[in-house]
């Protein structure tokens, strides 16, 4: 190791970073209909109508975020020109936030001072309330909330609440709107109706990206991304081609890229072709995998190590009674009592979806009734590696 050094290598990429997450282009491609749709809710904005609520749904990855911050600064710009109209928008993320009243906290403190900011702690409920109704009138004309991942908050009366300060008198001097933004397809719907009714006036669904979008995307970022000419014919089809096959989500087409790149690159390539892709393709799905594994619970991961144990002898594709033999000894060994073989299965059916294992059904015949058989669909070098908590904490 003494003699290692870093040398620079530029020769694929002009601009990296404008492939990672942070990076916000300037125009937002492949969301038309979105982008129509998600404009004329906010009309009444410019128009110094009270705004309309607006809920964004639809999958991770599908531009809810990068269409608010878009359609935000441009409603910021026109604000300007328009008399008599003071806007005003603020952004938390909820991940994290997990109830109204650390929502509340949060937006209090991105609306006040950073030298006057109040501490997650330490004050009822309607206290934190007081403090962004009066913050919220202090900043006065229109103020859009927006809350992204806004299901991550537990209870709704911030929901509840927010919508209807004006009618209830809790804020007079500002005109609110708020918008919230979710993944999860199920939220809505389990909104009390009172709640749903005022935070959803208006709700935009964002569909998963195909492939033609997903080009769009990535033509776009190749364009400051990569040095000219670097991309092999068919590389940025075969990214997008493979995004909308597995969930039309952005961020999984542009990272597969920037991998395809960085791959090119540790091989000292000049260019990066469809091979970069597929094996790009290859790493980061392993990388999954790992990442799926190591965040699974301790009995399905001891499931997961007896199917293992038994591949490496090799003894798979195994019967779920043989696993479940298998598993058993180990969570004896492992000092913990076994769940039952009910659960064992569900275990089974839960990594089979992950794509970790896969099973096949057999059918005795008559009265002979059905079997599965399960095997490791991943290869067992990177099944241990997400194992490697479980192996390591092993007597
Ligand atoms: N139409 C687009 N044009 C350019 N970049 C996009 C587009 N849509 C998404 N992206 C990029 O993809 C990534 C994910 O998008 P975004 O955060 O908006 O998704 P989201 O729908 O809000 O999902 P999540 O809830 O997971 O954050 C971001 O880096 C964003 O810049």
């Amino acid at each position: 190791m003494a003699d290692i050094s870093f040398t620079p290598t530029n020769s694929i990429f002009e601009r990296r970073e404008a492939l990672l997450e942070e990076w916000t282009p300037e125009e937002l491609v492949g969301r038309d209909e979105e982008l129509q749709q998600y404009h004329a809710a906010l009309q009444p904005v410019i128009n110094n109508e009270t705004p309309s609520n607006i809920f964004l749904y639809g999958k991770s990855g599908v531009g809810k975020t990068a269409a608010t911050r878009y359609l935000l600064q441009a409603l910021e710009r026109d604000a300007k020109a328009v008399d008599q109209l003071d806007l005003y928008t603020v952004e938390i993320n909820c991940d994290g936030l997990n109830s109204s009243y650390q929502a509340a906290v949060s937006l209090v403190n991105e609306l006040r001072d950073p030298t006057n900011q109040i501490s997650n702690t330490g004050y009822p409920q309607a206290s934190v309330y007081q403090f962004l109704f009066d913050e919220l009138d202090r900043v006065g004309g229109t103020i859009l909330i927006v809350l992204d991942e806004v299901d991550h908050i537990e209870d709704d009366s911030l929901l509840y609440k927010l919508p209807r300060a004006r009618s209830n008198g809790d804020v007079t001097d500002a005109k609110l709107g708020v918008i919230g933004i979710s993944n999860d397809l199920d939220f809505r719907n389990q909104l009390s109706s009172k709640v749903r009714s005022s935070l959803c006036e208006k709700e935009v669904s964002f569909s998963a990206y195909n492939a033609q979008e997903l080009q769009l995307v990535l033509q776009q970022r190749e364009a400051v991304a990569f040095k000219d000419g670097v991309l092999d014919d068919g590389v940025v089809e075969m990214c997008a081609a493979y995004g909308a096959k597995d969930s039309g989500d952005a961020r999984q087409a542009l990272d597969l890229l920037l991998e395809a790149g960085d791959l090119a690159r540790e091989q000292n390539a000049d260019v990066v072709t469809e091979l970069h892709v597929q094996n790009a393709r290859n790493r980061l799905q392993k990388d999954q995998v790992i990442e799926g594994i190591k965040n699974y619970s301790n009995h399905g991961q001891l499931v997961l190590y007896a199917l293992t144990v038994l591949a490496e002898r090799n003894e798979t594709p195994a019967r779920t009674r043989d696993i479940l033999a298998a598993y058993e000894q180990m969570a004896e060994q492992e000092g913990m009592s076994p769940v039952s073989e009910r659960s064992v299965r569900d275990y089974l059916g839960e990594l089979e979806q992950l794509g970790i294992i896969s099973a096949t059904e057999y059918n005795q015949g008559k009265g002979g009734g059905k079997y599965k058989e399960h095997e490791l669909a991943q290869s067992i070098s990177s099944v241990k590696t997400g194992l490697s908590e479980l192996l390591d904490s092993s007597p």
